[in-house]
């Protein structure tokens, strides 16, 4: 058997026993966790007719007698093929209509890949944007322009701080590349994050809600709890405390790759602070701003399966991070896509991959204390409906306790403030208490004259 048809197998296994080991379920659940057999049943029909006969014998077994659950099989003959069996469309729509997504994705750990993995020909109901948060690909890239591709060798000509200046405040976007970090890091790292997001899924979900590092966790779309439509992305996220703590407590598949990979980008975001911060008047980032700067910094695998209905779904909503700024390593497959306000109409331009080159961006932490003078854009993540898609951003955070707001420095020579001080955690919590909606979550640092 092979191991799609196990892992088919096994969620069967399992939907089922929840289904039959419960005589207290109420109404409304009960009738939808026979449903939930019918869509998988459809899918194991497709695959091998054998196994469907374990369905049926897992069915007859049970006491159950709700009477969508007693139904032999709920299609019409026009949605069968010559062998009776499911067509592919006829399943996806068993799936999408009773299948309980959310908790075979996010609940019992299968993320959005377990549920691609099922081979869905279109997305479940769940995943379907809002007409206005719908990608328009009509609007990308006018003039072919593009985000600022700057060399970052020789970071200490003049010319060269200039250029990442300038984009930090007109972009809010840019890629550098010739950065130090050797190709051969980047391309272990990305094999890393595969070889995770590969593993059978007992084996990732020990990185669930009970993971075994609090730095360490496995999860899906943005903020589920939050959110009325789901993103079509998984991602394991882990906190960069120190080199002894994530070689104890970060997935064995990706430890090494990952430390290694954030070792030399320290040592590149460093630079990239100095070059943003001399611009603001800070010379020199002593202790207590480096806290403020880069006290926490996050580690995020994002993978994004390949997805039916691309068009419908969005990978990442729209937003800007709340960051103080964010690098991030793309794989060679695209999809990222940076708001671009224009005189007549805004537009979204893509963010090519460029080979080597990593791909920075300003986050709210770096717009509030620059007091505008650098800004965090909207920007949001498509994904690729005949490839899976990973991206890898380092989001370099203030420490959790950190006061944020502009810098004295800033100010001095008079200027208003636009932001109040807020603590970086009470700034965190308010931006996953919310779906991703653009630039909003500013506007809680904001002062109101
Ligand atoms: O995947 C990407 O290219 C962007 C991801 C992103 O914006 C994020 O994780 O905040
Ligand atoms: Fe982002």
């Amino acid at each position: 058997m092979n191991s799609r048809l196990t892992t088919l197998a096994r969620t069967l296994k399992s939907t089922s026993k929840k289904l039959f080991s419960s005589s207290t379920q109420s109404t409304s659940t009960t009738s939808q966790f026979p449903q939930t057999l019918v869509g998988l049943r459809a899918l194991l029909a497709a695959e091998s007719p054998s196994l469907t006969d374990f369905a049926d014998n897992l069915k007859s077994n049970s006491s159950y007698s709700v009477e969508v659950g007693t139904k032999k099989n709920p299609l019409s003959q026009a949605q069968m093929d010559e062998g009776g069996r499911p067509r592919r469309r006829e399943m996806a729509s068993a799936l999408s209509n009773s299948f309980n997504v959310t908790e075979f994705v996010v609940n019992q750990g299968n993320g959005v890949k377990g549920l691609a993995d099922l081979g869905i020909e279109a997305v479940p109901q769940q995943y379907i944007q809002p007409l206005h948060e719908r990608f328009d690909s009509s609007i990308t890239n006018p003039q072919h322009s593009t985000i600022p591709i700057i060399d970052f060798s020789n970071s200490d000509d003049p010319q060269v701080k200039e250029a990442i200046c300038e984009a930090a405040a007109n972009w809010g976007f840019f890629q550098i590349v010739n950065h130090g970090i050797p190709i051969d890091i980047l391309h272990g790292l990305k094999a890393s994050v595969h070889r995770f997001f590969d593993l059978p899924v007992p084996e990732k979900r020990k990185y669930l809600k009970d993971s075994p590092s609090e730095s360490v966790r496995l999860a899906t779309s943005f903020s589920p709890r939050a959110e009325q439509v789901l993103e079509w992305k998984d991602y394991l996220m882990m906190l960069y405390v120190s080199e002894d703590e994530a070689s104890a407590s970060w997935p064995p598949e990706c430890r090494h790759e990952a430390i290694e990979y954030m070792k030399r980008a320290e040592i590149v975001i460093k630079r990239l602070l100095q070059v943003l911060l001399d611009k603001l008047n800070v010379k020199e980032i002593d202790k207590e701003n480096e806290h403020m700067l880069m006290g926490a910094m996050r580690l995020n695998f994002n993978y994004y399966p390949k997805c039916p209905n691309p068009e419908l779904t969005a990978g990442v909503g729209r937003h800007s991070d709340i960051s103080t700024i964010t690098v991030l390593l793309q794989d060679d497959s695209g999809g990222l896509f940076v708001h671009r306000e224009g005189d007549i109409t805004d537009s979204w331009i893509h963010v090519p991959p460029v080979n080597g080159a990593l791909v920075i961006n300003v986050g709210d932490v770096l717009q509030i204390m620059s007091n505008d003078l650098y800004k965090s854009v909207e920007h949001r993540a498509v994904p690729n409906r005949n490839t899976s898609r990973i991206s890898i951003p380092i989001f370099v955070n203030p420490e959790p306790q950190a006061l944020i707001g502009p810098l004295p420095q800033v100010l001095e020579s008079g200027e208003r403030p636009i932001y109040k001080q807020v603590k970086y955690s009470d700034y965190f919590s308010h931006f996953f208490s919310k779906p991703h909606d653009g630039k909003k979550a500013i506007e809680f640092a904001k002062l109101h004259v």
